[in-house]
Parts: structure tokens; sequence; C-alpha cells
């Protein structure tokens, strides 16, 4: 990660134009993952040149795989093929993504070889017992630090299929399984309490692999080859969320996304911003690359309080944050429960949220599994990003509607997810800078 960056977010215009946000982070890491596996070479259009996906790309390629890099946005991939990876001297470095090494700890765990999975201070944080258990069920042998990274993978080439019911709805760990059932002898099948995204499931069955999967439910067997496929990565509907708030609630906004991948198990904000009130439409619905895209139209509505489903919950895991924003800014009391998971992402994100919108006037109380908001105005102020890409982001848009300048402090870990937002995001309309 690059040193540490302040911005000051000041009230902007209304928002206008076409707003094309990058690629999808949880599909980028999957497509190099698969395409290092696959037999051949996979082209990916559409990658995410975010921090966490280029460490991915990264640890592969001390792995052995050689992945070119033609144009801005795009990837090569000379798959080694499901037992041509070869085992690394020094650590592997994820960064600052719970995704690249929670599935990497299940690729890695059916190898020849051992490897040690690493992360930044942040992802050092981060329960790791989540994936290493039901992998050790599997016969994996993998060490952490009392639940937390690093983990020395030993890598055992005799891994049993198990079949495991997910304690928690997590498309990180179901994925960690699935691709250690690549390597294991036997069916390995998962089991989720609320079905999570599935685009491991999705791009195995494109990648050649056999397996059956429903909302809830995957199975595959070991034994199978993957051949090497073209990946269309959809813009990312977590970057497109901080401006689907964002001009929902600045007036006369008016705002394009284009090209947004709508996985139903990632559109969860969606329909809590239309429960809301919001006026969000979706034009042109597609195909691309077996993935729901849209370009969705954004305007200016007058938002009110609501008490958010709790089945939304995963489908709007990443986007509690900017929703927290739009709570700020709504009519009324919006009331958030069923989301324990927000304390072990890259911050406690119940925690840091209601400790900046507190910062900047708003009346929040924490819940132990989520919050309860009470609208209205917003003043300036200096809040902490607590080293986590969207909380920064989201103080950005609420600097859009704040009385006073919003001090952001640290956005270095942005350029994790959404790189270049600084400059998108004024190109719309806000009024974002760096702070001296
Ligand atoms: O599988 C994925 O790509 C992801 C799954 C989610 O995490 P959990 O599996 O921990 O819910 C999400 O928060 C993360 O940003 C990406
Ligand atoms: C939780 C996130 O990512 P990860 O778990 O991959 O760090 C996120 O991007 O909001």
């Amino acid at each position: 990660m690059v040193s540490r960056l302040d911005w000051i977010s000041h009230a902007g215009r209304a928002l206008q134009g076409s707003v094309r946000v990058p690629g999808d982070k949880s599909v980028s890491h999957r497509a190099l993952m698969l395409g290092a596996l696959a037999d051949g070479i996979s082209h990916i259009r559409g990658f995410l040149e975010g921090e966490d996906t280029r460490a991915t790309a990264a640890v592969l390629q001390q792995l052995g795989v050689r992945i070119e890099t033609p144009a801005e946005g795009e990837r090569r991939v000379h798959g080694v093929g499901l037992h041509g990876l070869r085992g690394a001297a020094q650590p592997l470095d994820c960064g600052n993504a719970g995704t690249g090494m929670r599935l990497l700890a299940g690729l890695l765990a059916g190898q020849a070889f051992a490897s040690t999975l690493v992360g930044d201070e942040s992802l050092s944080k981060r329960p790791m017992r989540r994936v290493t258990d039901p992998l050790a069920m599997m016969g994996a042998k993998i060490d952490s630090r009392d639940g937390l990274p690093p983990l020395q993978v030993h890598g055992n080439q005799a891994l049993h299929g198990i079949e495991y019911t997910l304690p928690v709805a997590s498309a990180q760990v179901k994925s960690a399984l699935l691709l250690a059932g690549l390597y294991a002898h036997g069916e390995t099948t998962v089991i989720e309490p609320h079905p999570t995204r599935d685009y491991t499931e999705r791009m195995l069955a494109a990648f050649g692999w056999p397996i059956d999967f429903e909302p809830g439910r995957a199975r595959l067997s070991g034994g199978h080859v993957l051949r090497a496929t073209d990946v269309d990565v959809p813009a990312d509907f977590s970057s497109a969320a901080f401006f689907l708030v964002a001009a929902s609630i600045v007036p006369g906004s008016k705002l394009r996304l284009p090209a947004v991948g709508l996985n139903p198990r990632r559109t969860g904000l969606l329909q809590a911003l239309r429960l809301m009130g919001a006026d969000i439409r979706i034009e042109n619905p597609r195909k691309s690359g077996g993935e729901p895209v849209g370009d969705l139209m954004v305007r200016y509505a007058p938002l009110h309080g609501i008490e958010l489903p709790e089945a939304l919950v995963p489908d709007m895991i990443d986007e509690f944050p900017v929703l927290f924003v739009a709570a700020a800014a709504a009519k009324g009391r919006t009331v958030v429960r069923g989301a324990a998971e927000l304390r072990v992402k890259e911050s406690d994100r119940i925690a840091s949220m209601a400790a900046g919108l507190r910062a900047i006037g708003a009346q929040i109380e924490e819940t132990p599994d989520g919050a309860i908001i009470t609208g209205g105005p917003l003043g300036g102020g200096g809040i902490e990003s607590h080293g986590d890409h969207r909380i920064a982001m989201s103080f950005a848009v609420a600097g859009l509607i704040a009385g006073d300048p919003i001090r952001l402090n640290d956005c270095s870990n942005v350029a994790t997810s959404f790189p270049g937002f600084l400059e998108l995001a004024n190109s719309c309309g806000f009024a974002l800078s760096a702070a001296s």
C-alpha cells in the first residue's frame, strides 16, 4: 500500500454525466485463479487494476504462472494446469484482500508443496478459522496465529471431499472449499444459510469443470480439468454503489452508470435504496460473460428511513457503509439488523461508521449486529477511514451534502478496490481534493 493520503470532501454540485466504474473485484480474483489452474491461455478483459487483485496476480506469478498485461484492464494468464503450480520460497503477500487470502488458502491446501500466506495490518486481524476449520475437515494442514494470518499451508495431496454447512453466509468460505474440492478425492458439497455470490460456481462451469449448483448449495468432485476461457469482467456493483447513493442524495443529480454487474446476489443495495424512495432504473439489461449487466440510471429523490429486511444483508454485505450515509441523509429512522459480519471486514464497519457519522453530527446508535440511524443535517469534521477503503469512499459521498468540508484521514486504501476514484468522482460533480 502507498503512504498515507488524506482527502477533503466539499459540498458538490448536482451530479451529472456518465460514470464507468472499474471491473468487479470478486470476478477479477477468481478469473486469475481459475485461469492459472487451467490448461491453455485465458484472456481477462475488464480486469480490476486494484491493489487487491494485483496482489493475487503477483502471488500466482510467484507460484510459477505467467501473467501478461497486454493493456490496462487486461490480463493474459498462461495456465499451468491443475497440478502445474510450483512452491514459492518467499511468503505470498495477499495485501489487504480477504478474498485473495481465503480463496488461496483453499487452492493451496491440496498442493504438493507448502506456502505461507501473509497480509497487511488489516488483513492480519481478520478471522481465518472460518476457512481453516472446514479445510482441516478435508484433510488440510494449515497453521495460523490463533486463527489469524499468517497462514502456513502445508499442502496435502490426500484431501477428501466433505459436506459442509456454513455457519455464516460467506462466499469466500464457500469458494475456498470448492477450490480445495478440485484437488479432493470424492465429492465436496457446500450448503449456505443464505445464498451468497456464486461467481466461483459460474466460473468453474465456464472453465468446463462439472459442478451442480443452485442458490444456497454447490457440489463438485475432484479429478477433472479446467479449460482456458476468456472472461469479460463486468463493472463492480460495489463501486457503483457510491454513485448510486451520491446521486440519490444530492438534489438535481442525474447519473448514468454503464455496464454494471447485476448478479442478484450483489444488488441488495438497489432494493434497499428503492425501499427508501430512490429513483434508480435499469436500462439495456443484457448478459456479458454469462453475468447479468445493465446500465443504471439514477436521479435525485428524497429518501426516507426503513427497517432493512434482514434477507437483503448478504446481497449487500459490502454496501453497508454507504447505506449508512444514505440513512443519515434520509428522513426518519433506518434500522439495520443481522449484519454482525460487518465487524470483521477491513475494519469493524459498524464501529467505523458510527464514529465517523457522529463526528459529522449524525445520530447513530450502534447495536451488536447493526445500527439505528436517524437522518438529519450533516456538518463537517474529520473522520478516520480506519484503513478501510469503503469507509473512506462513503464519507467522500457524505461530504457532498455536509454543511462544512469533511476531512477524510487515510484514503490510500481506496486503491485496493477503486483506483481512480477521486478523479472519476470529480468528473461528475464531487469536489474532492487531496489534503496538504
Ligand atoms: O467472495 C468474495 O469475492 C467476497 C465475499 C464477501 O466476503 P464474505 O465471504 O466474508 O462475506 C465480500 O465481503 C467480499 O468483498 C468479497
Ligand atoms: C470485504 C471486502 O473485501 P475483502 O474481504 O476481499 O478484503 C470489501 O471489498 O469490502
